[in-house]
């Protein structure tokens, strides 16, 4: 999981100088996570035929043209990308946010086959992921650094894959640092999960 920071117009620019120095259009980074997205669904999904010995070969290719251009934490675009519906990143199921406000957001999540546990369902460790993931949008929309304390997951029913479901999430109560968060991921009229978190602000000097 990653921890927040505040958005603003000089974090902003850095994050865009980020893209640039590294050669990488929006257009460009957005349709190469999208295609990484494609593509992690298409090895999920793969029976015995598939040309695994090829495919292997191929990505080997690719691992060893990016090894050269690590950096370091500071200087990453995967998931920094704070103006792409899903920050340039492909760990988290896909959330197109609708609405985000400092007390609620509101979107479109859609878990690919890459999620899959069995029979259909979401895997379990992904809902939570999700939540995580749109709970964050709600803090980082009131512009603070904090990091989720806990986040307890009520799971109704299936969450189906590879159709788009509803989630919505609200700040319900904030005492001092702490924000306490509910969230819902609804497919149709159907509840498929609940989340209670609890986010705390940092302290000056963490981490
Ligand atoms: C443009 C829009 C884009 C949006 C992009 C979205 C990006 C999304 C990115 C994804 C986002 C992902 C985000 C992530 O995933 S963040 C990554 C996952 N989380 C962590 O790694 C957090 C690890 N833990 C810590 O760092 C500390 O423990 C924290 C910071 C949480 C608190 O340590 P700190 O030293 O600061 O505080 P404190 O210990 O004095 O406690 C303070 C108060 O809190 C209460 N308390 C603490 N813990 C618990 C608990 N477990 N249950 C109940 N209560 C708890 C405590 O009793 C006290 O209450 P009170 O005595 O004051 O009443």
């Amino acid at each position: 999981m990653l921890a927040l920071f505040r958005v603003d117009p000089p974090a902003t620019r850095s994050r865009e100088a980020k893209c640039q120095h590294a050669g990488m259009s929006v257009d460009g980074y957005r349709a190469m996570t999208s295609a990484l997205r494609d593509f992690l669904d298409l090895v999920a999904t793969a029976g015995p035929g598939a040309d695994v010995d090829a495919l292997t070969t191929d990505l080997r290719r690719w691992t060893d043209r990016l090894a050269p251009h690590r950096v370091d934490e500071s200087r990453r675009v995967f998931g920094e990308r704070f103006d792409l519906p899903d920050r340039g990143q492909t760990m988290t199921p896909l959330f197109v946010p609708r609405l985000v406000t400092t007390v609620r957001a509101e979107g479109v999540a859609r878990f690919g086959e890459y999620f899959l546990g069995s029979n259909g369902a979401a895997h379990g460790g992904a809902v939570p992921l999700l939540f995580d993931e749109v709970l964050g949008h709600v803090v980082l929309a009131r512009g603070l650094r904090a990091r989720t304390a806990y986040l307890h997951t009520e799971y109704r029913a299936i969450t189906p894959i590879g159709r788009d479901l509803t989630v919505r999430a609200r700040v319900d109560r904030v005492s001092g640092r702490k924000l306490f968060l509910t969230a819902e991921l609804s497919d149709g009229d159907a509840v498929c999960a609940e989340s209670e978190a609890l986010f705390v602000e940092l302290r000056d000097g963490a981490p």
